[in-house]
């Protein structure tokens, strides 16, 4: 079907530049931005005055379903959380639950302008099929911890994944192989995983370097810190998205430099959690790809890209006490296309181009807190809410439309959630 978008204020990402215009789309893709050609005659029109229409934004970093731990473990240590809270929890989560949780997620996702997201955990084929259902790009990892009894069946798992899922839904659908951390994944695992990731050609989702205790046994266990210790091992001699990386050691950035390597930062989790702030201004200057991510909701606890970038951009700023460091347009940058490169997906997607994928969003400037409309790059990065997204299109489909859901049924996923937690709890 032909769509129209009318009278937008088009921010493509490929420049700082906003134009006004129409955008056209045919099945999957931008047919034109600019004016509409007299031969286009679209099937179904919306009304763009008064939005701005940009590139959907990535998460490149969560585990959706975790969103039924939303406000579960506050206010504590980070490994207390992760290994005396979550991990408990974690193991009476069934495949429905994932599924449920994970549709908690995408349904806050849409909401709020995200298009694609990468996520990490475990039944990941309820989260391919949640995603699909919803039609939201998703790269999932199905998460893995080595136990040496059980690799194989493990590797099998990612192998399953890969070939029921890579791939579908025209694409929105893609796999990656998720070793969970280095703390958690010994050298011999790390090495298969690696051989799955040839095998596959897939990228590989991993947490690194995140709290000063990784760091710590690290260097007791390897001599190395984190990032030093998997390099060494050859992991980086694939697509690696690594996220978190707060904690560096002289050389550290150099290697995620040289080796291509895709940081995902997530500053709301990692200041909840009290693991501190990553050096994002010296790897952006030494050249690392930085996209963003919101890590889960047991953790942020929300996933809304919009503060996640409000907060990059002033931690930036406070961290190296130069208010010109992280602009608005370089902040909007790692939500976009530095998050599609970050999950390997096509190269149109993150930025809006005659011929690329129709990943687009509508966001309402006609509201108290955008106004005057000086700056409106300034506006989305410093002043602008998740909820003044109105209308989210991803793959050539629109699926929220004036803020109301096409594909997801929220009064259900609210239902069943509750159910869930009322077990689990
Ligand atoms: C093996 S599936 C993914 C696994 O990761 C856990 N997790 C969630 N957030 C974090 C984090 O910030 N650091 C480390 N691990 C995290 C999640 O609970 C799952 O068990
Ligand atoms: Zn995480």
């Amino acid at each position: 079907m032909k769509k129209l978008i009318k009278n937008a204020t088009i921010l493509t990402m490929e420049s700082n530049r906003l134009v006004k215009g129409d955008i056209g789309i045919e099945k999957d893709r931008i047919s034109f931005i600019g004016k509409m050609p007299d031969h286009f005659d679209p099937e179904y029109e919306i009304d763009a005055r008064n939005h701005m229409v940009m590139p959907g934004m990535i998460n490149a970093h969560s585990h959706g379903a975790m969103s039924l731990l939303r406000n579960y473990a506050d206010d504590i240590p980070f490994w207390e959380w992760l290994t005396e809270k979550v991990w408990p929890i974690e193991a009476k989560m069934n495949s429905n639950d994932v599924y449920w949780g994970t549709m908690i997620s995408i349904a806050e996702m849409i909401r709020s302008g995200t298009t694609a997201y990468a996520d990490m955990y475990f039944h990941s084929e309820e989260t391919a099929k949640a995603s699909l259902e919803a039609g939201i790009r998703c790269s999932i990892a199905k998460g893995l911890v080595g136990s040496s009894e059980e690799d194989e069946q493990r590797m099998a798992d990612t192998r399953t994944l890969y070939k029921e899922w890579n791939g579908a839904g025209d694409g929105i659908i893609s796999v990656m192989a998720g070793p969970h951390a280095p703390y958690t994944c010994d050298a011999s695992f790390l090495g298969k995983v690696m051989n799955l990731s040839d095998e596959l050609n897939i990228p590989i989702h991993i947490h690194l370097s995140e709290s000063e205790k990784e760091i710590e046994e690290s260097i007791k266990k390897h001599g190395k810190s984190p990032i030093a210790h998997v390099h060494s091992l050859g992991l980086f001699k694939h697509h690696v998205l690594a996220a978190h990386c707060v904690y560096l050691m002289p050389g550290d950035i150099q290697l995620l430099r040289e080796e291509n390597i895709y940081v995902a930062h997530n500053p709301l989790s990692n200041l909840k959690l009290g693991n501190g702030i990553a050096s994002i201004h010296e790897m952006k200057e030494a050249g690392v790809n930085i996209a963003l991510g919101t890590d889960s909701s047991c953790s942020n606890n929300n996933l809304n890209l919009f503060e996640e970038m409000k907060m990059a951009s002033l931690l930036a700023k406070g961290k190296t006490t130069d208010s010109t460091v992280l602009s608005a347009f370089e902040t909007l940058q790692m939500a976009t296309k530095n998050g599609a490169r970050a999950l390997n997906l096509e190269e149109s997607i993150g930025v809006l181009k005659v011929g690329g994928k129709a990943d687009l969003i509508l966001i309402n400037m006609d509201q108290p807190h955008w106004y005057p409309h000086q700056n409106l790059i300034s506006s989305l990065v410093y002043s602008s809410h998740g909820s003044d997204v109105e209308t989210v299109i991803i793959n050539g489909k629109v699926v929220m439309e004036k803020k109301e859901f096409k594909t997801i049924d929220l009064e259900k996923i609210k239902y069943e959630s509750k159910k869930i937690v009322e077990r689990i709890y």
